[in-house]
């Protein structure tokens, strides 16, 4: 369990986390909300280590991340899958060696297991045959699924996503969406998303928190948002029309 207590961070005297208190569980796929500037990014950059809080306390299943020395820092690094805001992958390099990069940087293994790996994840995220292609050669959704299979290759225990779909079309990104929840059951990793994307919350969203002006101001599934009374989450998410006739029809339906 990732667990935060109590996080703070602020940029030159202006407070941008104030205070947040939550947990994230094994094998869910939590997700982080809000609108532009309620402190998400800030909020991942903290759990990744990227960003110091100052003050709280984040703990990776008992590990309280500052009180760690060096190399426990950099054996819980390893232990993070990250899927960035799109791909990120190296245009140079085929995906085969993409995929392959976290192991040579971390893994002491030979190339032939290296190779078994890849050829693992890559099955694992349905691309087969596209080993000796280069990102520039597939389409957003396979650099989507790349990407995917270049963050478990070291069989993390985190997988963080920074709005892992953007740039897609619907169909694709609930394909990734799904692919991502699969992972996360099958592998009882601990995946936290940051999302923009209501499609995706109402289809994965195990556990959503709620981000306003760097407070949660709310957290709970996918399933208690139709439920809830909390002002600010209808608020946010009910500016769609769309997600307004599908709350009142939920509710209709359950009355
Ligand atoms: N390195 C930084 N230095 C100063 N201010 C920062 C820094 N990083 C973020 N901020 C400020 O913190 C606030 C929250 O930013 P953050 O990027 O976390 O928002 P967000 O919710 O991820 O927004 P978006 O959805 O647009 O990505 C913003 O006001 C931003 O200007």
């Amino acid at each position: 369990m990732i667990e935060v207590t109590d996080l703070y961070k602020e940029f030159n005297g202006v407070p941008v986390l104030k205070g947040i208190t939550t947990t994230f569980e094994k094998g869910k796929t939590n997700m982080i909300i809000g609108q532009s500037g309620s402190g998400k990014t800030v909020f991942l950059k903290c759990l990744l280590g990227l960003h110091k809080p100052d003050k709280g306390i984040i703990s990776f299943d008992g590990r309280k991340h500052t009180e760690l020395d060096i190399t426990t820092q950099r054996q819980l690094r390893q232990e993070i899958g990250m899927v960035f805001q799109g791909g990120a992958l190296y245009d140079s390099l085929t995906v085969e060696e993409n995929i392959m990069f976290p192991l040579k940087m971390f893994a002491d293994q030979p190339r032939s297991e290296m190779l078994d790996r890849v050829n693992f994840v890559l099955k694992r995220v349905n691309l087969n045959d596209a080993n000796k292609k280069f990102p520039a050669e597939l389409s957003g959704g396979m650099q989507k699924r790349v990407a995917i299979a270049r963050a478990i290759v070291m069989k993390p225990k985190y997988l963080f996503c920074d709005e892992p779909n953007s740039g897609l079309d619907p169909n694709t990104a609930t394909v990734i969406d799904n692919l991502i929840q699969e992972i996360t059951d099958e592998y009882q990793i601990i995946t936290i998303i940051n999302s923009h994307d209501m499609n995706s919350v109402m289809e994965i969203g195990e556990k959503i928190v709620f981000l306003k002006n760097g407070v949660k101001a709310w957290e709970g599934t996918n399933k208690d948002i139709f439920k809830t009374e909390n002002e600010a989450i209808v608020k946010f998410v009910y500016s769609s029309n769309l997600f307004k006739k599908v709350r009142e029809a939920y509710l209709n339906e359950t009355k």
